[in-house]
């Protein structure tokens, strides 16, 4: 019998059992045949007499052809990227290295094949087996023999390489399929990594769907690649729960969320949301941003004190009842006193539900008043009289009156419009300056003509959630953390107060006024302070020459963090040039040009402002460029990118402009370093820096001029 998902061994079998490669072969093209049957299966099942309703017919058929669509059989994607032999049976001493064809034998890959008879042919890489694939070790083999790793070149299975984990001669050596996998030049949206994700990597990866991780990473040591491939592991692990609760992927912008987006359908994952916060708080509000914040008033309005403020403003309309409420009830009057309406408004306002469901509870609390009363003159009324009670005129006039219904957006027009209330509100909360530098100049009309601001939304979006509770999804993967307000972690953390969430980020990498300047901080604003926080310092995308250039930034941005360590020493990837600066939109077009005769993506990052010199210079050299979020293709690969968008994005090379004008592009030079920092760590391949301005002090005096 041979290992599971295996056929036996055929003794008229053709193949040479010496060729590992054929056999290999034979298995996929074994693999892809039974794809296909499952697929004909799947296509040819018969509904009609299965299904009593026409609702339910389409419900089904809905189903079965999304499961058609996930058993596609794509050409460029190998069916396998793995195999694992237990170590049951080892090879005796001395014999050939031919396939034992003894051992339990489980060929790992993106989805799950089975053959006619339902053994499997190819494991789904989340499956608990295929776990070894990505942790075991010399140290560790977690009872493997043999790991093998298929390379492929267009969809032919071309390479394989070995590791024989129980074998103490055999040296641990570092994967050539990772390296060229790591260096196949980037054309088109982000990729995905299940062939080759990282043992520290994978434990992330793998992390329960109840544990919320935090995850700090420098740059490209896989942050967004492991949050998506979580997100994908999760809905293997756990499909029905959540399917019914929900995934969420959020991301910094648009053109971030355009180059991530193809990850998860390529993992089979075809119903994860994709957003921004700005995203989730218009959408869950219904405003419209159009206006923006001077830094200051951006940071305060982000600051976590805004919670409290907007407490108080929520609540601010709940008056104590003057008058006792009067109940009429065929002949008789019920009446219950103002005193004993005030202990009913205090404890709905102490036991701390949302405003909204104690307006809800208070006329059911002051029929049970009323019934009270009945039953203690001898009447015997039931639930239905309490109802009615409940939607007594007199009752509705009482709540209208000590318990006001709140419009979330009218309210914080009013907080940043009116002077006396936003006092009264933020008093001891915000200092005077703080009040002035939020309350608008010109107040707007109405809530339609205002011209709200990303983060007055996110504040509307606090005192909905005050009102009625948002609801909370299963798992939320939030990635570039780091540039979070503490209100925004807050709108996130509602989104998943019941879930689990996955944070990812560099606090060495935060832009904003209000960047993180600590996890836990920030998990506490998330509502999730006892999250673990894991570090990654492995960094897959920047060659060390390039790493080791942006890591001097370090102790000027992020004193206390390690630098990243690169596994790719590519020598010459770096190249700094000074020239003068009449001759800097030539020299940086002459940079592009030569990165352009190399194969793979390029990336041209210039401070903003200097985004439009260089587009004229461009196109008058008649180089054609892109804009950050379009698809790269293999007729228009340069990308020409705003340092504020370059966050998250990589190119195999990267033409950097004038770094001190990235600097002086920040409002404080702790930012303009940080942004630099950044651009510095695009490259997957080579970086190449043009200045004619002096470079920032910390990157004078290096790179090979
Ligand atoms: N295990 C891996 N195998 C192959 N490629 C990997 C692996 N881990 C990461 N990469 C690649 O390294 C690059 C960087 O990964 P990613 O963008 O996820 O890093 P990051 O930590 O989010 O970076 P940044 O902080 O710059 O946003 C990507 O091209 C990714 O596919």
């Amino acid at each position: 019998m041979s290992g599971h998902g295996m056929p036996d061994p055929d003794p008229l079998d053709p193949l040479d059992p010496l060729d590992p490669l054929e056999r290999e072969r034979a298995h996929l093209a074994a693999s892809r045949t039974a794809l296909r049957a499952m697929r004909h299966d799947v296509e040819s099942l018969d509904i009609r007499n299965v299904t009593a309703n026409w609702v339910n017919a389409e419900a089904l058929q809905h189903q079965i052809d999304a499961r058609i669509e996930a058993l596609a059989d794509l050409a460029d994607t190998p069916l396998f990227f793995g195999r694992l032999d237990h170590a049951d049976s080892p090879r005796p001493p001395g014999a050939p290295e031919q396939d034992d064809p003894s051992a339990v034998r489980y060929y790992i890959g993106r989805r799950h094949v089975h053959d006619a008879d339902g053994d499997p042919m190819v494991i789904d890489w989340r499956a608990p087996v295929s776990q070894p694939f990505y942790r075991a070790s010399k140290k560790d083999p977690q009872g493997i023999g043999l790991r093998r790793r298929f390379g492929y070149t267009g969809g032919e299975l071309t390479a394989y390489e070995d590791e024989r984990l129980s074998d103490p001669d055999e040296a641990e050596k570092a994967s050539a399929l990772l390296r060229l996998e790591i260096e196949r030049p980037r054309v088109g949206p982000m990729r995905d990594i299940v062939a080759t994700i990282q043992p520290e990597q994978d434990e992330i990866v793998r992390t329960g769907v109840d544990g919320t991780v935090c995850v700090q990473g420098a740059p490209g040591t896989g942050k967004t690649a492991v949050g998506l491939h979580r997100v994908a592991y999760l809905l293997y692990a756990h499909r029905e729960r959540l399917a019914r609760t929900g995934t969420l992927v959020i991301g910094p912008n648009r053109s971030f969320l355009r180059y991530i987006e193809q990850v998860l359908p390529a993992l089979g994952e075809l119903a994860v949301r994709q957003a921004t916060v700005e995203d989730l708080v218009t959408e869950a509000t219904g405003v419209e941003v159009r206006g923006t914040d001077d830094p200051e008033a951006a940071r305060i309005k982000g600051d976590a004190r805004m919670a409290e403020v907007l407490r108080r403003a929520v609540r601010s309309g709940v008056t104590m009842p003057a008058e006792s409420c009067v109940v009429v009830r065929g002949s008789r009057r019920w009446r219950v006193p103002a005193y004993e309406l005030e202990e009913i408004v205090r404890e709905l306002l102490e036991r701390g539900i949302r405003y909204g469901a104690a307006r809800e509870a208070l006329p059911q609390r002051v029929a049970h008043a009323v019934l009270t009363r009945m039953e203690r003159s001898g009447e015997a009324p039931d639930d239905r009289v309490q109802n009615a009670v409940a939607r007594d005129a007199a009752v509705k006039a009482l709540v209208k009156a000590v318990w006001p219904e709140v419009d979330p957006a009218r309210l914080v027009l009013r907080l940043l419009s009116d002077d006396g209330f936003l006092a009264e509100c933020s008093e001891g909360i915000l200092t005077e300056e703080e009040h002035k530098a939020i309350l608008w100049t010109k107040p707007p009309r109405g809530v339609r003509s205002a011209k709200w601001s990303a983060a007055d939304a996110v504040l509307i979006d606090e005192a909905a959630d005050l009102v009625r509770r948002t609801p909370s999804l299963g798992h939320v993967v939030l990635d570039e953390a780091q540039d979070l307000s503490p209100m925004q972690y807050r709108a996130v953390g509602r989104r998943c107060a019941t879930g689990s969430a996955t944070v990812l980020g560099d606090l060495a990498q935060g832009t904003t006024p209000w960047a993180t300047a600590s996890w836990a901080e920030a998990l506490s604003h998330l509502g999730k302070p006892d999250a673990a926080v894991e570090e990654l310092t492995r960094g897959f995308r920047v060659p060390r020459e390039v790493i080791a250039y942006a890591s001097r930034l370090l102790p000027h941005i992020a004193p206390g963090l390690s630098e990243a360590t690169s596994i790719r020493d590519a020598a010459g990837s770096l190249r700094v040039r000074a020239v003068e600066v009449e001759e800097l939109d030539g020299a940086v077009v002459d940079a592009c040009r030569e990165a352009l005769e190399r194969e793979g993506s390029i990336g041209l990052i210039a401070a903003d402002a200097r985004v439009p010199a260089l587009a004229s210079a461009l196109d008058a050299a008649g180089v054609p460029r892109l804009s950050p979020g379009t698809e790269t293709d293999a007729g228009a690969r340069l990308t020409l990118v705003p340092a504020t968008l370059a966050k998250g994005l990589e190119y195999d090379h990267v033409v950097l402009d004038e770094p001190a004008a990235v600097v002086d592009g920040e409002p404080d030079e702790r930012t303009g370093l940080r942004r630099l920092y950044v651009c510095l760590t695009r490259a997957v391949s080579g970086l190449t820096a043009v200045h004619a301005a002096p470079l920032p002090d910390p990157l004078r005096d290096g790179g090979d001029a």
